[in-house]
């Protein structure tokens, strides 16, 4: 055992120097999350943050990282988790093993960094479909992030245009600086194992089930629907294919957006 991290009063962290003959266990019994997008957005920031409570001196090139500890909460009496964080590599020529990676993981913390509008869109024309196409009717649990908020006057991305994003994605949404806030990463991975501990992609499929019901008529209860999924924490890529698959869908979308001078699609 390396070290222990207090977290949120709900959680220690102990990062975890797994024995060879522990390793398959371990593999099998644990939350499996991964970082994501372009190089150099805070993927290994975001995860020294969470285990050392602050980012590295230096930028060094991740190729891919995985990291293990257990999370011990006590509720009463105490219970085990395994983590395993798997940190990946920006760059392009790698992409095409983290294709085949994200299909092993339940949960993704997607970054982006705000004074980069690059890695925003890759985020939008790449990442998500990556996720989407790999893990197809797999349920899965992601968090839309826009780090480097220190970088004011470089900004490029709006804090709407991620908001935006993560709306019709219908995950949540952060912006957040690593540098300056480090604990902020703590927040988000306890938001994340929460929801991944609640089983919480229920509720998508109770709003597909809504969609259908009121695709003639009932706007109202369509936008309700759309509040309540901004604050869904995981996607049945199930519900989205289908949502994207339905002709009708787009059109009557619009009809929601100009009813209540909304700029976000559900999808
Ligand atoms: N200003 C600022 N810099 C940050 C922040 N978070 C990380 N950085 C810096 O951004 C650089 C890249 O951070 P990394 O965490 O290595 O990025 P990465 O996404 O893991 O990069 P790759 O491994 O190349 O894919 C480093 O120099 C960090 O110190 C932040 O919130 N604000």
């Amino acid at each position: 055992m390396n070290s222990i991290v207090q977290f949120e009063n709900i959680y220690n962290i102990q990062s975890h120097k797994i024995q060879e003959n522990e390793e398959n266990e371990i593999e099998a019994n644990s939350i499996k999350l991964m970082l994501l997008g372009k190089e150099t957005v805070g993927k290994t920031s975001f995860k020294s943050c969470l285990l050392e409570g602050k980012i590295p001196e230096d930028h060094l090139q991740t190729f891919i990282d995985a990291y293990y500890f257990d999370l011990r909460e006590y509720n009463g009496k105490e219970s085990i988790e395994h983590v395993r964080i798997q940190d990946s590599a920006g760059q392009e020529e790698f992409q095409s093993i983290i294709e085949q990676m994200i299909f092993y993981n339940d949960g993704f913390f997607i970054l982006y960094s705000i004074d980069d509008y690059d890695s925003f869109q890759q985020v939008q024309n790449q990442i998500w479909k990556k996720i989407l196409v790999s893990k197809q009717d797999q349920n899965f649990f992601a968090v839309l992030i826009g780090n480097k908020k220190d970088l004011e006057e470089d900004r490029k991305v709006s804090f709407m245009e991620g908001q935006n994003l993560a709306n019709k994605f219908g995950i949540p949404f952060h912006e957040i600086t690593l540098k300056n806030d480090p604990k902020s990463a703590k927040v988000i991975f306890n938001q994340l194992v929460l929801s991944i501990k609640k089983q919480e992609y229920q509720y998508p499929k109770y709003i597909q089930q809504h969609i259908t019901e009121s695709n003639t008529s009932n706007i109202s209860s369509i936008s309700q629907t759309r509040s309540k999924m901004n604050s869904i924490h995981s996607i049945d890529p199930k519900f989205q294919k289908q949502t994207l698959q339905n002709d009708n869908y787009e059109k009557r979308n619009q009809e929601i957006k100009k009813e209540n001078n909304c700029c976000c699609n559900i999808f």
